[in-house]
């Protein structure tokens, strides 16, 4: 028992980084430019302070109202219809913009391994990505867990390798950088956060270790932790590698993710680099594309009720890619952008709801939870829900360009 458990704690923690680790993080060193290392820093540590926190939140929320119970349950249960209205948009709003994300960086990315040779358009790549990627989500979910499982090893191994060769690149120069500013430091703010993102698994996380329901914060922290320290890592490199006049040429062009690797790779000669970034970076889009869309699939299929047969399938996969690779298409400098969005419904979905559904439990309520309580009372909620106001604030003020 007591190693099945560790097993299962084991496996939880992968998820979890598995999940935020992705192409979040190949937007982060674009950011991080603009932003500067050390500021850069500061930020990492607060954004996972607050997702650290939500996530505790939300485990005492789960708990308290039905452990491994949805969301939307939570919601409908405890908010009532407000909640419902929520509970059911800030997930498609997840969803789309994510997968609108990995498309457009993954149409970047193949853009750049074939674009050269076959005279492909960059739109024409979009749609190989999907294609390609999209058929293991259309064919089962255990092709899609077993696939990404061996994906994520392979990344981290990739991932490695590229650090260890960049490392002696380093210049430190790069990363003692300029006066802060605030407005870059502002904007940075949704973007890592949604790199941390990975709330929408809690409640399967909390239904696969519920004879372990102690241990559970442990791996919802180590699940955050894992993420920082690779992020803090990949940034080192990224930013310590590249000067300040490649980063202006790469937003210049608007290419994003796969330009980063492509200047990554030129800074250090030989090809054994380029080909451990281009692992690494290719699966950190595919990992995270493969969870995002098998989650929005699964999402679509019951809320629109199609069957589990050959065509109810191709119903839901017409549903679940064909408005993420319009956008692709129509903005296909639209990486960052999309992430941005991501981040709006991402802090509705997890921190706001579950902030607001303990708050109530708590207060109104004066509902005891005996098995779990997040830690820091009163002010963490107060201290999470007004980050999550932030961020949409944020997001917000670059939509309507007061912020850029
Ligand atoms: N953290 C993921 C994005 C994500 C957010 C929220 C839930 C799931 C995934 C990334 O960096 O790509």
């Amino acid at each position: 028992m007591i190693e099945l458990n560790q097993s299962r704690r084991l496996g939880s923690v992968f998820i979890l980084s598995g999940t935020a680790i992705g192409a979040g993080m190949l937007a982060l060193p674009l950011v991080s430019a603009q932003v500067g290392f050390w500021a850069m820093m500061g930020l990492l540590f607060i954004n996972f302070l607050v997702v650290v926190l939500a996530a505790l939140i939300t485990l005492e929320a789960n708990l308290l109202v039905e452990p491994g119970c949805s969301l939307y349950t939570m919601a409908v249960r405890v908010l009532g219809r407000w909640g419902r209205l929520f509970a059911i948009l800030s997930p498609l709003l997840l969803f789309y913009s994510l997968m609108a994300a990995y498309l457009a960086g993954g149409g970047s990315l193949v853009f750049q391994y074939f674009g050269h040779s076959t005279m492909a358009s960059p739109q024409v790549c979009v749609i190989i990505f999907t294609v390609f990627s999209g058929a293991f989500v259309y064919f089962s979910t255990r092709s899609v867990d077993l696939l990404s499982r061996l994906l994520f090893s392979v990344m981290m191994l990739a991932f490695a390798a590229a650090l260890i060769t960049l490392f002696p690149a380093v210049d430190e120069q790069n990363l003692v950088y300029h006066p802060i500013h605030w407005e870059p430091a502002l904007v940075a703010i949704p973007v890592i956060f949604t790199s941390f993102g990975f709330h929408g698994s809690i409640p399967s996380i909390i239904l696969y270790l519920k004879s372990d329901t102690r241990r559970i914060g442990t791996v919802l922290i180590l699940g955050a932790v894992v993420p920082l320290a690779v992020y803090i890592l990949w940034l080192l490199v990224a930013t310590g590698v590249l000067s300040d006049q490649a980063f202006i040429q790469l937003s210049e062009s608007g290419e994003s993710a796969g330009g980063l690797v492509r200047e990554l790779s030129d800074v250090v000669a030989g090809n054994q680099l380029k080909l451990f970034l281009h692992v690494f970076s290719d699966l950190a889009l595919l990992t995270s594309f493969l969870g995002v869309s098998l989650g929005l699939f699964d999402y679509l299929a019951s809320l629109l009720q199609r069957k589990n047969n050959w065509f109810g399938r191709l119903q839901t996969a017409f549903v679940t890619f064909i408005p993420p690779v319009i956008f692709a298409l129509c903005y296909p400098e639209g990486f960052i952008v999309a992430l941005g969005y991501a981040s709006v419904a991402l802090a509705i979905l997890a921190i706001l709801l579950p902030v607001l559904i303990v708050g109530k439990l708590r207060i109104v309520k004066k509902h005891q939870s005996e098995n779990y309580r997040a830690p820091g009372g009163k002010f963490s909620l107060i201290l999470c829900f007004f980050f999550g106001c932030l961020v949409i604030f944020t997001q917000i003020m670059i939509s309507i360009e007061l912020l850029a």
